[in-house]
């Protein structure tokens, strides 16, 4: 098994662009050391222009450096390292506002200004072109945690409609391997670098984002792309396959509740947010502690779903975001902190290399009937795959493929074999309870990837509640009919209004194709009066003017007012589909908020464990959330002057078909003919 030599987590600095930066509080030595001084506290009875003063080494500092750079020096080792088999964590830290999604997501909409998982998108796929010795199979996930919630923000897009995650929600579950997987986050297969921004587009459009007074489009979340990779050797007798994750973290920012006060909603939101943020720190302080064997990962959902993405078999990177202005030298400071903490986590880094059990099996198999694996002839190898096959879907018991007289060694493979397919089976049918979005079940060990054979011992965590909590559908029930019952009569009030709009489009376009028949018809009428006419001669009048006859004069009139009429109902059916569109969007945003709120209340309600919920009693009710602002509203200004390389195509057409399918009225970017190269690949 491939090892990466163990060293610790890699912790860059990144500053937001200020024209305020705080040049005599925050000094940068030497590309890696950064100074901060802060002025001594007067409430505290010290002299006020005295100085405190720290120092932090760290692996770099990306001062005014591009996103391209950023890439370059955080991202790319880590992506490479996931192609090869390592596990991989790119994580974004810092205060609200110091640049986290522009870092790792990038500004919406700029190929120039795309962030690190695009960027990590477009690497993995160039790295699966050119190894041609081997073929990839590359799934996504996007999952944010909102309020303790766990929420799929590619749920839109599940295969089958109406499958939800099935009846136990989503979780954080324990792997044998010793890792975790989100049950009910779905995963879904991607062939291409635009088919996978296509969903990374589209989880964008679905994060709960706000407007914070240091930023208009605050992410009030954590949210984790994860991108699954699995390659095999293209020799098919080669068992051994790899697997990793790549996991690209944006943290919600941290805040001090007393600088900005945010009260409602805001404050739930802060509250959650620094809770996290602060068993985050917990974690990190005792896996920095090479003493401690015990690491307080089940605290929060967000260091439960980061339990093996925070070091150990894994290349971490973390970003520590700051905002340089004085204002904000309290945030920098305690970020620096918790980077410095972070730089002292261990890793060791291990390639995840895998057996292939049916590949095992045939070898077996073939070595039973004195040839190779490569001269098994098609129906041999059928028989095989179809009694794994049947194994697994229980329609067989027994797995028998001419095993007699094995020898000692050869028995204990097959029963190794044997071992592993039972695991899949029991997985397998853990799998159905959950949706899985795979469209392509080639590989049969990778089909119940996500389920842990240890889910009971999840629940079994000290940390949560020891009753089991009701079933979601009931519960749903209870809430609509009390806390939520405010959103829910907003919600059915708006589909009544949406009702009464259809029915209006209904009948105006009745009547819009009702008026264009008769202006058929009535054309039709005056055209044939016409041709007679001239077929009879015109008739003149005295002064040598052409007559009219009062039959045609009023097939004309009526036409006329017929067209007139048409305008204006064609101008009003205009209006009226925008206001079944308007309509609509208002309907799905109050159902996304019930079902939102409906997530916290059961979390706090049922699955919260005793201390935060005490926590959070202080902030008083449940009240509605956030609608979940679109971030495709906020899309920046599209740098039309920029001429873009022929990549730049895949990008900003993934960008405008999720922009066009989620039918926002928001500036669609075109890119611009590429004739100028960039330095971007
Ligand atoms: N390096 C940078 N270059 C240009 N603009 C930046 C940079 N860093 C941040 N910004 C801008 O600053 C603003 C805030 O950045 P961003 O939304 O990434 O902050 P954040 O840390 O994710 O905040 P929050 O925690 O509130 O979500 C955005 O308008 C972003 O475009």
């Amino acid at each position: 098994m491939s090892t990466q030599a163990g060293s610790e987590v890699k912790v860059f600095l990144r500053t937001r662009p200020t024209a305020n930066f705080a040049e005599n509080l925050i000094e940068y030595v030497d590309g890696q050391t950064v100074n901060v001084h802060q002025k001594k506290d007067s409430r505290k009875g010290v002299v006020n222009n005295q100085l405190n003063s720290w120092s932090f080494r760290l692996d770099g500092v990306l001062h005014d450096v591009s996103q391209e750079e950023v890439y370059a020096r955080v991202g790319r080792g880590v992506v490479l390292g996931a192609v090869e088999g390592y596990n991989g964590t790119v994580m974004c830290f810092g205060q609200t506002g110091a640049g986290k999604t522009y870092t790792i997501t990038g500004a919406s909409g700029s190929y120039q200004e795309r962030g690190i998982i695009p960027r990590a998108i477009q690497e993995v796929f160039h790295e699966v072109d050119q190894r041609s010795t081997h073929t990839f199979r590359v799934q996504l996930s996007y999952l944010e945690i909102y309020n303790e919630s766990l929420v799929d923000l590619l749920a839109s897009l599940r295969g089958c409609p109406g499958a939800g995650p099935g009846p136990g929600g989503m979780a954080v579950v324990e792997e044998a391997c010793g890792g975790v997987s989100i049950r009910g986050l779905s995963l879904h297969l991607v062939h291409s670098e635009e088919e996978a921004l296509n969903l990374l587009f589209e989880g964008e459009m679905n994060r709960i984002i706000g407007t914070h007074a240091l930023n208009k489009n605050s992410s009030r979340s954590h949210c984790i792309f994860t991108v699954h990779i699995e390659s095999h050797s293209r020799t098919l007798s080669e068992a051994k396959y790899v697997t990793s994750k790549l996991n690209l973290v944006d943290l919600a920012g941290s805040e001090r509740l007393g600088k900005i006060e945010p009260e409602g909603q805001m404050l739930k939101e802060a509250m959650y947010i620094n809770k996290s943020l602060s068993f985050l720190e917990q974690a990190i302080l005792a896996l920095a502690d090479r003493r401690r064997d015990h690491i307080p990962f089940r605290q929060s959902k967000l260091t439960h779903a980061l339990k093996d993405s925070l070091g150990g078999n894994c290349n971490t990177v973390l970003v520590a975001n700051i905002y340089g202005e004085a204002a904000h030298v309290e945030e920098t400071l305690s970020t620096l902190r918790f980077a410095s903490r972070m730089k002292r986590v261990q890793t060791d880094p291990i390639i995840n290399q895998h057996t292939d059990p049916v590949v095992r099996l045939l070898l077996l198999y073939a070595n039973r009937m004195e040839t190779s694996y490569e001269t098994l002839s098609e129906a041999q190898v059928a028989e095989v795959q179809s009694q794994v096959q049947r194994f697994l879907e229980g329609s067989l018991d027994e797995i028998n493929v001419r095993t007699h007289n094995l020898s000692y060694k050869e028995h204990c493979q097959f029963v190794n074999v044997l071992n592993r397919l039972q695991e899949q089976k029991v997985k397998a049918q853990l799998c159905q309870n959950y949706t899985l979005v795979e469209k392509d079940q080639s590989t049969a060990d990778s089909s119940a990837a996500k389920v842990s054979l240890l889910e009971g011992s999840s629940s079994a965590s000290d940390c949560l509640p020891s009753s089991s909590p009701p079933p979601k559908a009931d519960a749903f029930e209870d809430f609509k009919a009390e806390q939520g019952s405010e959103i829910n009569r907003i919600l059915k009030e708006n589909k009544v209004v949406l009702l009464e709009c259809r029915a209006r489009l209904r009948e105006l376009t009745e009547g819009v194709n009702t008026t264009k028949r008769e202006i058929d018809s009535t054309s039709t009428t005056l055209r044939q009066w016409k041709d007679r006419q001239q077929s009879q001669g015109q008739f003149i009048s005295a002064d040598g003017v052409p007559v009219l006859d009062e039959a045609e004069l009023s097939l004309v009139l009526r036409l006329r007012d017929l067209k007139t009429h048409y305008r204006q109902q064609y101008e009003e059916l205009h209006c009226i589909k925008a206001e079944v569109n308007y309509c609509q969007h208002l309907v799905d945003q109050c159902r996304t908020r019930l079902l939102t709120e409906f997530e916290s209340w059961y979390n706090e309600s049922f699955l919260l464990p005793e201390e935060v919920q005490a926590l959070l009693r202080s902030g008083g009710t449940i009240r509605p959330g956030l609608v979940p602002v679109d971030k495709a509203l906020s899309l920046v200004s599209y740098k039309h002057s920029i001429r873009f390389p022929p990549s730049a195509t895949i990008f900003y057409s993934a960008h405008n078909r999720t922009v066009k399918r989620v039918g926002q009225h928001t500036h669609i970017c075109t890119p611009i003919s590429p004739n100028i190269m960039t330095t971007d690949r």
